[in-house]
């Protein structure tokens, strides 16, 4: 086993590739890092001001905003330097590998020296520690991984991106989601959120994040709003059973405490889209409008990235009202994922997933705030040369491990505090996922990642891979303020003090029950229609069938009366006939009769006595 001697100074800088990953133990003196902390990203912030755009260029909203004169939007700062945190979390399993041991303090992962045939790396064979904000051991369940990494930041309201990252199989998509034992973070947050705004909750989607944009919708467009969310609800799963019991086990596990501010509304909206093969979906989707078109059409979605802001053009966000809402439009939401079976998970997610809560608070003064929450469950990197991978799993996983490749690069030119001037020192622009996630990664946001391993020594070298990823994530440091919360202030919106509020909502139930009675007539009179069209049609062809078979009868009856003309006349023809030959053959009879009759008188002439002939006897 090769040594690693701290001693040792090497002659040359170590060449950084996320691929071939840095040695996090080498003498931090010869790794390609500044000696000092530096101010990051000046000139991202230069260019998140200027009007410049990538992909296109689309601030204007379908949604009217007339009325509501946007004064301009500013955003909540918080000066303090940071990066992201980083937590490490391990899965349990039956004969756990003794190369990696946890530090005393419970913040660093010491993995040993990789036997020699475990490793194709001479860089692997040598004792490395990673440090981590927290290291969580197979014993620490879904509530201690919740409370660390997830509800602080919740608490405190700020625009934060969780990110799930590992090997295919480590626990990502069940450290976010859980199962129906165990909820993850992302039912967790829910509940929190739900709770803490309860008091506060606005049942109609009057403010709407629309291209980054906050918006305050029109009547008619509420209405719209509201339309697709009972439409996309009314396709989700039943889960109120699953729910509740979920709902008592968060509550037993957590304490969330609702916040006591009267001088707030709140409106929650979640969207929910997945990155495959480098192409975007939205995963809610409205059904189509003709009932024919069973599926939703998957259409691919563009990120644009305007003013320094980042949005997914088109995407659906689904206004909820209860946490329930929320937690069904995600399971709908998962439906629609692509996963498959690999290797080495029988469920595996071949895409980058993002959930995303936005919280949208409207104050009393018109400000409106929004906090905004990104969970990202990313799809597990995989060693396609070990695995055997082959065909449309080949092509998936080379498009994951390149987009990973690409988040490497992102965060390690993060990390890195080598100066350059010029705006694309972080190169967020080379995959769809970490355009999406630039606010993270430029530190406009926070970032909170959990990395998850399974210690197993088959996965030692691929799980050291991701823990160098993570040791570059760890060493981040932003000096960009960070965004706390986005806002906006409406110069007609700061008149809507609560009565009129109160009234906008009464005035919108109102026309949402009208609405909904007439959507119920026309549902009415579409039914009749089709039932009356169906009586018509049944009338139609009951008369087309009496007539054809009138016809037919006719038809046939002629038929037979003419059959029955010709053959009385062949009768008689033949009776004609026969009565001929009869008479012919009579009088035929009659001659040789009479013929007879004068045979007969001359054999009685020659017979008598005074014939003259003489009768001589022998
Ligand atoms: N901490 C844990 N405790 C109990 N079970 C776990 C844990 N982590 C993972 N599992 C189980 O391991 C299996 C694989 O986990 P999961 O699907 O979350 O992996 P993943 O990292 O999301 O994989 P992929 O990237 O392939 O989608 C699941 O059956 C899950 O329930």
């Amino acid at each position: 086993m090769e040594k690693h001697d701290v001693h040792h100074v090497p002659h040359s800088r170590e060449v950084r590739s996320f691929l071939m990953p840095r040695d996090p133990s080498v003498d931090r003196r010869f790794r390609p890092r500044p000696n000092k902390q530096q101010r990051l990203f000046d000139e991202v912030i230069m260019e998140s001001d200027d009007n410049s755009s990538t992909d296109a260029s689309d601030t204007e909203s379908e949604y009217a905003s007339t009325n509501y004169e946007d004064e301009g939007s500013s955003t909540e700062h918080s000066e303090v330097e940071s990066g992201p945190q980083v937590f490490l979390r391990l899965r349990p399993v039956e004969s756990p590998s003794k190369l990696y041991v946890v530090s005393d303090d419970g913040n660093v992962l010491i993995t040993s020296a990789a036997p020699n045939e475990n490793s194709s790396n001479n860089m692997n064979r040598m004792e490395k520690h990673y440090s981590f904000s927290s290291i969580f051991d197979s014993s620490v369940g879904q509530r201690d991984i919740y409370d660390k990494c997830v509800g602080p930041k919740i608490m405190e309201e700020e625009c934060v991106t969780i990110m799930a990252y590992g090997t295919s199989g480590s626990g990502k998509t069940y450290t976010l989601l859980g199962d129906n034992a165990m909820a993850g973070v992302i039912p967790r947050a829910l509940e929190n959120i739900f709770t803490m705004y309860k008091n506060q909750l606005y049942t109609t989607p009057k403010v709407k994040l629309v291209n980054a944009h906050m918006l305050l919708l029109e009547d008619d467009v509420v209405l719209e709003e509201l339309q697709a969310r009972r439409q996309l609800l009314a396709l989700c799963p039943d889960i109120s059973a699953q729910y509740n019991r979920l709902h008592h086990a968060i509550q037993g596990d957590h304490e969330f405490v609702p916040l006591e501010s009267e001088d707030v509304s709140v409106m929650i909206w979640v969207s929910f889209v997945e990155i495959y093969n480098e192409l975007v979906y939205d995963l809610l989707t409205l059904p189509p409008k003709q009932a024919s078109m069973s599926e939703p059409r998957r259409k691919n979605l563009k990120i644009v990235c305007n003013k320094g802001q980042v949005f997914i053009k088109g995407l659906t966000s689904i206004f909820v009202k209860s946490g329930e809402e929320a937690i069904k439009l995600l399971r709908l939401g998962q439906q629609r994922i692509t996963y498959a079976s690999t290797a080495v998970n029988a469920n595996s997610s071949r895409s980058h997933c993002v959930f995303t809560v936005n919280v949208l608070k409207y104050h009393r003064s018109g400000m409106t705030t929004c906090s905004s929450y990104k969970f990202c469950d990313l799809a597990g990197s995989e060693r396609v040369d070990k695995t055997g991978t082959i065909g449309s799993r080949l092509r998936e996983a080379q498009r994951i491990n390149t987009s990973l490749m690409v988040l490497g690069r992102c965060l390690d030119a993060a990390s890195s505090t080598k100066k350059k001037n010029n705006a694309d020192v972080i190169p967020y622009r080379d995959s769809k996922l970490t355009l999406l996630l630039q606010p993270a990664l430029l530190g406009t946001e926070r970032l909170a990642m959990i990395v998850t391993v399974t210690p197993l020594d088959k996965y030692f070298e691929e799980n050291l891979n991701v823990l160098s990823f993570a040791s570059i994530a760890k060493d981040i440091i932003f000096k960009k303020p960070i965004i706390k919360q986005h806002n906006t202030r409406y110069s007609g919106f700061a008149e809507s003090n609560l009565p009129s509020a109160i009234r906008d909502m009464k005035r919108i139930e109102e026309l949402e029950e009208q609405n909904y009675k007439l959507q119920a007539e026309i549902d009415q009179m579409n039914y009749q229609h089709v039932l009356q069209m169906q009586l018509l049609e049944e009338k139609l062809r009951k008369e087309l069938t009496d007539r054809f078979q009138a016809s037919l009868e006719m038809n046939i009856k002629q038929g037979e009366e003419r059959l029955q003309k010709m053959l009385h006349m062949q009768s008689r023809e033949f009776e004609a006939k026969m009565a001929s030959v009869n008479r012919k053959h009579a009088e035929k009879v009659e001659d040789l009769e009479d013929k007879i009759e004068e045979l007969k008188d001359e054999i009685e002439e020659l017979k008598s006595p005074n014939s003259d002939i003489e009768i001589i006897d022998d």
